[in-house]
């Protein structure tokens, strides 16, 4: 078991990249603590396979480190760094039973009794539910059980340093999914060894992690807990793929007055303003979830007046579009709230309007 440290770390499939279009990593510093439970989420092609590979040791990378406990391990072949790796297809043998399959890394790595290795093997079979089937061929199971098997493949041996999953639960029925994404979790709480498990899925993400490394473009833009990327997105990337629906963008302009959208000055922190006007940016943006504009008829200084064009009903909340000048702005309401007719007011309460400049989150500095 170890901590996984990424140092100036950088990946190009390309032998001349050109520039950072040609990376599928882009420069990153990231540490993965022992024993924690984490999500690599980002949408398809952002890189969190090439990222689990440079862990693993199935890709050597272009630049940077990969440092287990502090030791370098760039050149140590992926059997040498007791890394277990599950993908989206189970790797297990067909021919031998279940036994035999969570046996074989024991076997493999040589150094247990018989009765050791059937208390391990007994012990993980538990604990996946595959007490009934050790004696099962492995090509008779079904998707499911294959892929728990592989799971088990990595969870046997005691000297794993992580697991990584790479989307393992593509292949399973959606029902079963989130009984073996617990299932998953609980051998997280069971034998503490630390995890990475890659989605492009945000509720796979947040119930398997307590922290969430969201990756766009061959970086990791946040990491934090679910509840951190929600209220508190770094990155604009972050509010627009967090959330049902993403974060709402205003494109204000800086003016004397400060920050103008929709021929309407919106307030925002002194501070924030200052740093803005400093950056000498004009990619300035304003950030707002749909669950925290209000909506009302009011208005007055910070409500700002606009027109409901939509409403969707979707059971327990609604979604109400409201036309704010150039823009639809999503509200996101209760079910039983009455939606008022056409003209309206939105306000964004204080803490919850974020400024985004060059793409990243603008804040003031805490006291
Ligand atoms: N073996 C390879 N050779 C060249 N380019 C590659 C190779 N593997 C991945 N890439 C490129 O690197 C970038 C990152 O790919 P990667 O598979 O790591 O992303 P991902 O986030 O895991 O995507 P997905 O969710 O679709 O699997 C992509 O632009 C991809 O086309």
């Amino acid at each position: 078991m170890a901590e996984i440290t990424l140092k100036t770390l950088a990946h190009s499939y390309s032998k001349k990249p050109s520039g950072p279009e040609d990376y599928a990593i882009r420069k990153m510093e990231h540490v993965w603590a022992q024993g924690g439970a984490y999500a690599l989420l980002g949408p398809s092609g952002c890189g969190k396979s090439t990222l689990l590979n440079i862990i693993s040791g199935l890709v050597t990378p272009s630049e940077g480190d990969v440092l287990f406990d502090g030791k370098r391990m760039n050149e140590l072949p992926p059997e040498k760094r007791n890394i277990a790796q599950v993908f989206q297809f189970p790797v297990i043998y067909d021919t031998m039973t279940v036994y035999d399959n969570l046996a074989f890394p024991l076997r493999n790595q040589g150094g247990l009794s018989k009765d050791q290795i059937r208390e391990k093997v007994n012990e993980v079979a538990d604990v996946l539910e595959l007490s009934g089937e050790l004696t099962r061929k492995a090509k008779n199971l079904s998707a499911d059980q294959k892929q728990k098997v592989s799971m088990g493949r990595g969870l046997v041996r005691e000297d794993v340093t992580a697991i990584l999953f790479d989307e393992p639960l593509t292949v399973i029925d959606p029902q079963l999914k989130w009984r073996l994404r617990r299932k998953l979790k609980q051998i997280h709480e069971r034998f503490d060894i630390t995890m990475v498990y890659v989605t492009h899925d945000q509720l796979e993400a947040s119930t398997f992690a307590d922290k969430i490394a969201l990756m766009y473009e061959g970086q990791i833009v946040q990491f934090g807990t679910p509840q951190e990327l929600f209220e508190r997105p770094a990155h604009t990337f972050v509010g627009y793929f967090i959330g049902s629906p993403g974060m709402n963008f205003l494109e204000p302009r800086l003016t004397d007055e400060g920050l103008l959208f929709n021929g309407k000055h919106i307030p925002v922190n002194e501070q924030v303003l200052e740093k803005v006007r400093r950056s000498g940016s004009d990619n300035i943006k304003l950030g707002i979830r749909p669950e925290f504009v209000t909506l009302g008829t009011d208005i007055g200084e910070q409500h700002y007046e606009v027109t409901v064009t939509d409403v969707e009903d979707l059971g327990t909340y609604q979604i109400v579009d409201v036309e704010f000048g150039p823009v639809t702005v999503k509200v996101r309401i209760p079910e039983d709230r009455p939606v008022p007719r056409k003209a309206a007011s939105i306000g964004f309460p204080d803490p919850w309007l974020k400024v985004y400049v060059d793409e990243r989150l603008v804040e003031a500095e805490h006291e």
